[in-house]
């Protein structure tokens, strides 16, 4: 396998590792990955996270495996245990898909390692792509707000959201950030306030139950989210809080933009409620609980919602950034996404 470098994966002699992201941003620890049950334990953990990464892990993984000699037969049923790993993030299904045809080739270890390389020089091309397309809309000065991380983190390239973020703040654009640090596993707070430093974004972390605020004051020009999910109809699953934020940038008439590649579209899901969305432990609600540090503020037996998705409907969109281009609300309606899945 090639030595491949993405900011929270790599592949080295052979190895995969895994950069542990429930250290950062105190710690930066590479975690070498070797088996089913360490990837497993590795996107269950969110120690690998982000939907694009989570599936070009998965599928660098069992190429590794292939590597070393497992057989076809465990190959595809090592697939099928990663696939249920996290339920939400479509790019896992779909990149295991890919691998899985892969390995009905004759020289199925040679298929597997290149369509591993394949998806990962893809993922990285279609990143930038959506950076361009999304880099477009922005203007001179605006202050612009995300949720969650949407980065390179996420992603074997720039990322999604904050890619299209950083490439406006490259081209010159003078542009601010509000980060939301999204609770509970604050991937905001902790990644993409570690990826704005260091990428040199201005950005100011604030709490999400602020973003109304700043929207009221006209401190908001422009909203970038990612997505893990995206329906035939435009409805979109991503970090519980998006929808909130739509909501509030429907009242405040503040442009609301989902970015993800088109890979994330998924045609068996009619609309957003066909969207699985996965149940967290209920300790991350309770207090914060991972690498980063053990608290836990409530009642040890609090019962907890901890929803990790949720569902924006079509109607609080006003674009989908896809590295296929910009789509509104009349693409959409005309079926624009249905060419993709
Ligand atoms: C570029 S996809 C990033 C996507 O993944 C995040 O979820 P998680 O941190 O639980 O993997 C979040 O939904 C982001 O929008």
């Amino acid at each position: 396998m090639k030595n491949l470098t993405a900011l929270s994966l790599k592949t080295a002699q052979g190895l995969l590792y895994v950069l542990d992201q429930t250290l950062l941003p105190q710690q930066q620890r590479w975690l070498a990955c070797r088996t089913v049950a360490e990837m497993v334990a590795m996107i269950k953990a969110l120690q690998l996270r982000g939907a694009p990464a989570i599936g070009i892990g998965a599928c660098l993984l069992l190429a590794y495996r292939a590597s070393v000699g497992d057989s076809r037969q465990q190959l595809l049923l090592d697939a099928e245990v990663l696939r249920a790993a996290r339920p939400t993030a479509v790019n896992l299904m779909n990149n295991l898909d890919s691998m899985i045809a892969a390995l009905q080739q004759p020289d199925f270890k040679a298929a597997a390692i290149a369509c591993a390389e394949q998806l990962f020089a893809e993922d990285v091309a279609l990143c930038q792509r959506m950076a361009e397309h999304g880099a477009a809309l922005v203007q001179q000065g605006e202050q612009l707000l995300t949720h969650c991380n949407t980065g390179g983190l996420a992603t074997a390239g720039v990322g999604t959201a904050l890619g299209v973020i950083n490439l406006a703040h490259q081209q010159g654009k003078n542009i601010r950030l509000w980060v939301d640090e999204t609770r509970p596993l604050l991937q905001g707070g902790r990644l993409t306030a570690w990826e704005c430093q260091q990428l040199g974004i201005p950005y100011q972390l604030i709490c999400d139950n602020m973003a109304a605020m700043l929207m009221a004051r006209g401190q908001v020009d422009r909203i970038f989210v990612g997505s893990d999910r995206i329906a035939v109809n435009g409805d979109f699953a991503n970090k519980v809080g998006t929808y909130s934020l739509a909501v509030l940038a429907h009242y405040h008439k503040v442009p609301f933009y989902v970015v993800a590649p088109h890979t994330t579209v998924d045609l068996a899901c009619a609309d957003g409620s066909a969207i699985p969305i996965e149940q967290r432990h209920g300790d991350e609600v309770r207090g914060v609980s991972g690498g980063f540090g053990q608290a836990i503020w409530a009642p040890q037996d609090a019962p907890v919602f901890n929803p990790a998705f949720d569902v924006t409907p079509a109607a609080l969109v006003t674009g989908w950034v896809l590295d296929t281009g910009v789509y509104n609300q009349a693409d959409i309606a005309a079926g624009a996404l249905q060419q993709f899945g």
